[in-house]
């Protein structure tokens, strides 16, 4: 790397030669952004001492209480503290390129760290940038981080002025510095930071690159096949693809990660973990010298490395077990079918959160189905996921259509009527019968049918959550809403601005029922999907409100009850703001929040309905139930 490049020969740390860059800046210059591209171009494993500490404050240690403190004040850690935890994540890592984002801050943290761990850096990146600008953009980062407010970001400018420039000074007078300027767009700033770069080398090993980002939760790998046989150069080319698909779950993670809306937080979680567990998996199968490092975190002479190691040598070098026979090669199926599964998986959520910013249910819980909860996951259901075919036919199809097993089906799903129904209503795709009364239909009391809608979503394949039927009372739906409605015609009502709000305002009784059509289905899913979605616009109607008739809420939804298909999930709605679930007509809880009620009846009726078909059906038939026509 030219005259400023050490020799490195001299930089072991952790039994092995590191290669070390310290990357400065103010806060908010931009060192965390720019480093995550770091990373993914050029396969350094990235070290912020910021996050390093926090993660400390988090895990309870003894020194946790103190550096809380320390970082609320936008002081600087002793130094002992955070050089030990560099270290130890330097020797934990597989890796040997770091990148040390913002460290050493003052001069002891420098002059600590060349004593103890006896590296000095390849050299040192700074990020330019103004106050003014630095201050914008922590004001909007939105991390939840405590020292993000603007008392303690001035105290941290004071900090970064007279302790950090020294150490910038102190390596320029080396030679050693190369100045970017980060008050650029991202995009612009990464330019610059490429060019100090490339020179370095070409980008690492992918599956060094994906190694080095593996976390080490490695308890749920037994799912996924153990006697996976695979040569070694067609797993070198998976670690690519599958490298794509976390990069940018990595990448687009960090991202929403600060947007607050949990459930496009759970789906990344999952996609990220889904890629990480496969990526492990991957190295275990095609590369024993992979495999032999990693294992020998837990002991190189563990029976199950040495098990596995045979296993991946003696193998029949084929793909059958995943089933990726098809008429391309298996190279090309496998490749594209990673290509696809990552870049539409992630496209398709990211694009719907940016469109919709609260994504409906319904379209999350399928990209939930992408990535099946992995303790729920058996070789079947995992060669089934993986076969190109059903991915390819899955990711192409728009959310709202069903998926009946063995049949494509083109037409659109959602079956609602245009009058009331006036007998028992038959869902046409699944021939499941609603009747038109769910109760006797001489009591007042009664619901009646106003909607209809379907909802296939895939999980796994081979399931579908639900179908799904709304009912009212139409006494009272004519008593409440009947004299603000009288004189809109029925065909603006679906249109008029407050008509779905009365509707959920007014505690009128009302019931949705699911209809499970697929065996299989958890009770646990259920609750996952319900609670989730719930979760979000409780938060949405009001971010003061008690959460604890939620936890109620999951509770009712325990694992024991078996929900085969066939099986009717009603959700019913009282007067006094009740909220009833029963399970095949026996209820299995109730809970007294009209915010609940409001959250689940909002799913159909509110924003960002299950179906906005269903929803201005429903609306169009109670104006049947008010006398209108
Ligand atoms: N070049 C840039 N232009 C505009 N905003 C940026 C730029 N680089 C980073 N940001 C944003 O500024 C905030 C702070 O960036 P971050 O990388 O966390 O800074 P640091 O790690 O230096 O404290 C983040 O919200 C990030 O998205
Ligand atoms: N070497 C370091 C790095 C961070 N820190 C502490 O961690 C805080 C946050 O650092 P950071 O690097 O994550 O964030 P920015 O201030 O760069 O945005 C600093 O303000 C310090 O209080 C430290 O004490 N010593």
């Amino acid at each position: 790397m030219g005259s400023t490049v050490k020799d490195i020969n001299e930089n072991m740390l952790g039994g092995k030669k590191v290669a070390i860059v310290f990357v400065l800046g103010g806060p908010g210059s931009g060192k965390g952004t720019q480093c995550s591209n770091i990373v993914e171009h050029f396969g350094f494993t990235h070290l912020s001492a910021g996050d390093l500490l926090r993660q400390e404050i988090k895990s309870g240690s003894e020194n946790g209480a103190m550096i809380d403190t320390v970082i609320k004040e936008g002081k600087i850690v002793p130094s002992e503290v955070t050089t030990k935890l560099l270290e130890e994540a330097i020797t934990k890592s597989g890796n040997d390129k770091f990148l040390i984002d913002g460290f050493p801050r003052n001069e002891e943290n420098r002059t600590t760290f060349e004593s103890v761990a006896k590296v000095s850096p390849e050299f040192v990146l700074f990020f330019d940038c103004s106050e003014e600008e630095m201050e914008r953009r922590l004001l909007s980062r939105n991390q939840g981080r405590s020292d993000d407010n603007i008392e303690t970001i001035r105290k941290r400018f004071k900090v970064f002025v007279e302790s950090s420039l020294p150490v910038i000074e102190y390596y320029e007078s080396k030679g050693m510095v190369k100045k970017i300027n980060a008050a650029k767009p991202i995009s612009e700033v990464f330019e610059d930071v490429k060019a100090i770069f490339r020179p370095y080398g070409p980008k690492m090993k992918a599956d060094r690159l994906i190694l080095s980002n593996l976390d080490h939760d490695l308890g749920y790998l037994h799912r996924f096949p153990s006697d996976f046989p695979m040569s070694h150069d067609l797993g070198l080319s998976l670690f690519t693809h599958v490298g794509t698909l976390v990069g940018s779950s990595l990448r687009q993670h960090r991202q929403i990660c600060s947007s607050g809306n949990l459930m496009v937080q759970e789906a990344f979680g999952r996609l990220n973990k889904f890629a990480r567990a496969f990526c492990y998996w991957l190295s275990r199968a095609s590369n024993p010298k992979i495999f032999r490092r990693l294992m020998s975190l837990e002991g190189p002479n563990s029976r199950a490395c040495q098990s596995h190691i045979n296993q991946v040598n003696s193998r029949v070098q084929n793909l059958a077990v995943l089933q990726f026979g098809c008429l391309v090669r298996e190279e090309h199926a496998v490749q594209q079918l990673l290509a696809n599964f990552a870049s539409r998986a992630l496209g398709r959520l990211w694009n719907d959160f940016q469109k919709q910013h609260a994504s409906n249910v319904l379209t999350l819980a399928g990209a939930m189905a992408i990535v099946p909860p992995l303790e729920n996951i058996s070789l079947k259901m995992l060669a089934e996921s993986m076969a190109l075919g059903n991915i390819k036919d899955y990711v192409s199809r728009p959310m709202d259509q069903p998926y009946l097993e063995g049949k494509r089906i083109k037409s659109r799903s959602v079956a609602v009527p245009s009058t009331i129904f006036q007998g028992d209503a038959i869902e046409p795709k699944t021939g499941i019968k609603f009747p038109a009364f769910l109760e006797d239909d001489s009591s007042p009391s009664t619901t009646v049918l106003v909607g209809m809608g379907f909802k296939g979503v895939k999980v796994m394949r081979v399931k579908n959550l639900d179908l799904y039927a709304f009912d009212l009372q139409p006494n009272t739906v004519s008593e409440k809403l009947g004299p603000k409605y009288a004189s809109v015609p029925t065909i603006q009502l679906k249109d008029h601005p407050d008509f779905y709000d009365d509707l959920l305002r007014e505690n009128l009784p009302m019931r949705v029922r699911l209809v499970v059509h697929y065996n299989g289905l958890s009770i646990g899913a259920v609750r996952d999907v319900f609670e989730s979605s719930l979760g979000l616009r409780l938060q949405k109607m009001n971010p003061n409100t008690d959460y604890r008739c939620l936890k109620t809420f999951g509770s009712y939804f325990n694992e024991d009850i078996p929900i085969p298909a066939g099986t009717k999930i009603d959700f019913c709605q009282t007067s006094d703001g009740q909220l009833i679930t029963e399970i095949d007509g026996r209820q299995i809880g109730a809970v007294k929040s009209k915010d609940l009620c409001r959250a689940l009846f909002g799913m159909y009726i509110g924003d960002s309905p299950v179906s906005l078909d269903a929803k201005k059906d429903i609306a169009k038939n109670v104006a049947g139930l008010m006398g209108k026509s």
